[in-house]
């Protein structure tokens, strides 16, 4: 469902160009788990960007369902995103004024959701996220390991073809990062979400059945078709299948830390929502871009939603 063709990214620098991804060549399969592992500075985060449609690379090509987003226009990606990507990030990125409840519902706000089925249908998630009762709450009064729930359930609110996590677990202690590890690859499993997911952990990465591994911008995981510039490194070894998220050290030696900046997140996007709640959606479609219904600026959503009452749906909602 994802698939990368030869993907390089320079960055220009006034004259000097600083080539930062060489030949990149992947598979993600739909339902698969999947980490990019990768010390700073080694591209990870220039790959998820590249993947997720928030940059376009220098050469090469991203397929995702047979479409290749690299040729799409702004406006088409911005769709694309809204529709089948989903973020969850390191530092959360929820909205301080908005409750729980209001976070997770904001992607479907965007996409002009009745009030009464986003509301649903983000209560169905926190419940699944294990914090339905936090819903009033606001994210100022939960723990890193719940804000990260919240951050999961926003999402998957919108059913996306893939999850894109950037250093989901970054800030959690080991616990709560085996808690979120777990959630995520629950989730995986019940709903078949694929996700990838960007890590410099090694304990990580171990959990999940596939990884992929960059070292200074070149692909060195084994067996997964590396581009022929990238050079193999023996110490590498494929990480093994894991069944039970149980924390074990592979057999990788990881490359050495760079001292380059890293760079930010992206922007939280919201992607788009399918008719049915508990609909998966069997197949990216990617639609024209005039197909997407006009959704309200991220202002105008949440002053929607802070207009929204916690009570009881009011006689005369549109749901
Ligand atoms: N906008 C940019 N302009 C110039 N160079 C950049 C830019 N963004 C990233 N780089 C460089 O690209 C390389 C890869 O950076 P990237 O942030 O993708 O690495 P990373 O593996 O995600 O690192 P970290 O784990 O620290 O976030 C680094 O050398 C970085 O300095």
């Amino acid at each position: 469902m994802l698939r990368l063709e030869n993907v390089s990214h320079s960055f220009k620098n006034g004259s000097e160009v600083l080539k930062v991804l060489h030949n990149i060549e992947f598979e993600v399969k739909e339902g698969e788990m999947i980490a990019l592992l990768g010390s700073s500075g080694s591209g990870k985060s220039t790959l998820l960007n590249l993947m997720a449609g928030l940059m376009k690379p220098t050469e090469g090509h991203i397929y995702i369902a047979g479409q290749d987003i690299v040729k799409y226009s702004e406006n088409k990606l911005a769709v694309f995103r809204r529709k089948h990507i989903g973020f969850i990030f390191q530092a959360y990125e929820l909205i301080p004024t908005l409750t729980v409840r209001e976070n997770v519902e904001l992607p479907l706000v965007f996409q002009s959701v009745p009030r009464s089925k986003r509301r649903k249908k983000a209560m169905e998630l926190l419940e699944i996220t294990g914090i339905g009762d936090k819903a009033e709450m606001y994210p100022s009064q939960l723990s890193g390991g719940q804000q990260q729930r919240v951050s999961i359930a926003r999402s998957l609110i919108t059913e996306p073809s893939v999850i894109f996590a950037d250093e989901p677990t970054g800030n959690l202690d080991t616990k709560t990062e085996e808690e979120i590890l777990r959630i995520m690859m629950t989730l995986n499993q019940s709903m078949n979400t694929t996700f990838v997911i960007v890590t410099h952990e090694m304990e990580v990465a171990a959990q999940m059945k596939k990884t992929i591994m960059l070292r200074d911008g070149y692909l060195v995981t084994p067996g997964e078709g590396s581009g022929p510039e990238a050079p193999r490194q023996p110490e590498v070894i494929a990480l093994a299948a894991c069944e039970e998220p149980v924390v074990h050290k592979p057999e990788v030696v990881a490359p050495a830390a760079s001292e380059e900046p890293a760079m930010h997140s992206p922007e939280v996007i919201a992607p788009a929502v399918t008719e049915e709640p508990g609909a998966r959606q069997p197949e990216v479609v990617v639609p024209a871009a005039s197909e997407e219904p006009a959704a309200p600026e991220p202002a105008d959503a949440a002053q929607e939603l802070q207009a929204v009452p916690s009570g009881p749906e009011k006689a005369g909602d549109e749901s």
